[in-house]
């Protein structure tokens, strides 16, 4: 039986040979001009790259380079106070430079726009909608564990983050916010960095920044460099040698809840030994404390002098000129250690000798929350991906 090969070249012989004379004067010479097709990707590292990526493959640190690949892009997170209760990132939303909270823990990219009531703006910079940009039909609805909420409309427009350009990002423009927001005239909006399965544009979902530019990254990842009161950053596209020690630990991640979902196999306080229990958790830079079970929670606040679950200030407090101990979560298969002054989060009120611990019982939200308690000792990358994963380092 003759090979394929074979069988092509009798083929493509039988192709000229089996024109007769008069059909071979007939050929006139010609070419066919090639249209340059616009995704066509004209630098041939970047194919390989694309290609490498489509199959799962990491790619080679020699193909990323000759890729040029980018724009990769970094932005700063900066404590909107000094308790680090949440952070501010700069972020030019259709021209104009608003500070968002970057959420891991939602999808939504909304902020304060001049189609609020101008007295709700107070303090505030804001998008400025519109029309010709304006996704006909389109609205959200955003409400987060707190309480605190917003809604609005929206709008198509370039969004650029530390140089790195969303061309046409789905803008939540608020129409209306809560009164928290209203009262936090450091916030202007978040920018969401969950899965975009979250997002809550209606009649159809929005994808988040992340989701717009990974593909033109060098690669599909973001890393998360949150500090104890200093300002840290969010890289995009690449991995920063200089922001941790040590070695990175990957661990799956569990999309289907449309969090950064992951589940740790244990902890320890202090020098003490490691307890063995699961717990399933988000890692979320929207959420400001550490959420846990409530027999982790028991078993640390018993080794911090003073320390009760208080009604009056609705969580744990402890005496500030307590020092708590470090807190320990295994993360696959490696160490996470919290200092423990980090989780001395704040004075109950201005002045008072009380402190509100930065772990919290996770009791009512029906999973953990690895929030900016947790985060701010950490470089933590998010990688996209076919099997989306984390990476945790010791800062
Ligand atoms: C001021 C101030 N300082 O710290 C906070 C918080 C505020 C309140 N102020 C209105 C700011 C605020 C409230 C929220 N945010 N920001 C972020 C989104 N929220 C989340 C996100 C998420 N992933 N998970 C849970 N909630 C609630």
């Amino acid at each position: 039986m003759p090979s394929f090969a074979s069988l092509t070249a009798v083929l493509a012989f039988l192709g000229v040979v089996g024109a007769t004379p008069v059909e071979l004067q007939k050929r006139k010479a010609f070419s066919i001009g090639q249209v340059e097709r616009k995704t066509y990707i004209k630098n041939g590292a970047k194919s390989v790259a694309k290609t490498l990526r489509k199959y799962g493959a990491k790619v080679p640190q020699n193909i990323l380079n000759a890729a040029n690949a980018g724009p990769n892009g970094s932005a700063p997170a900066v404590p909107a106070d000094q308790y680090d209760s949440l952070y501010l990132s700069p972020v030019d939303v259709g021209g104009t430079v608003l500070q968002l909270d970057f959420d891991t823990g939602s999808a939504d990219l909304w902020c304060f726009s001049d189609l609020q009531a101008s007295s709700q703006l107070t303090g505030h910079d804001y998008y400025k909608a519109v029309a010709s940009k304006k996704v006909e039909g389109a609205s959200w609805r955003i409400s987060y564990g707190d309480g605190s909420g917003a809604s609005g409309t929206v709008y198509a427009d370039k969004v650029v983050v530390g140089g790195v350009t969303a061309t046409s990002q789905a803008v939540e423009a608020a129409t209306s916010v809560s009164t928290q927001f209203q009262a936090d005239r450091d916030t202007d909006g978040l920018l969401g960095l969950s899965f975009s399965t979250l997002n809550t544009v209606k009649p159809t979902k929005a994808k988040t920044f992340f989701d717009n530019v990974k593909d033109s990254l060098a690669e599909p990842l973001f890393a998360v460099t949150l500090k104890y009161h200093a300002p840290g950053t969010y890289d995009f596209g690449f991995i920063d040698k200089s922001k941790y020690t040590g070695e990175i630990t990957y661990i799956d991640v569990n999309t289907a809840n449309g969090w950064w979902e992951f589940t740790s196999t244990g902890y320890s306080i202090g020098n003490g030994a490691t307890t063995t229990v699961n717990i399933d958790g988000i890692g979320d830079t929207g959420t400001t404390l550490l959420y846990l079970p409530t027999a982790v929670v028991k078993a640390y606040y018993a080794k911090v002098t003073g320390a009760q679950n208080s009604n009056t200030y609705g969580g744990w407090v402890f005496p500030c000129n307590s020092a708590p101990p470090d807190f320990t979560l295994v993360i696959g298969g490696s160490k996470q250690t919290v200092p423990g002054k980090h989780i001395n989060y704040a004075p109950v009120t201005t002045g008072s000798s009380t402190c509100f611990g930065g772990i919290q019982t996770n009791d009512g939200i029906g999973f953990s929350i690895f929030g900016d308690i947790f985060l701010k000792s950490k470089y933590v990358i998010h990688e996209a991906g076919a099997k989306p994963r984390l990476g945790f380092a010791q800062q």
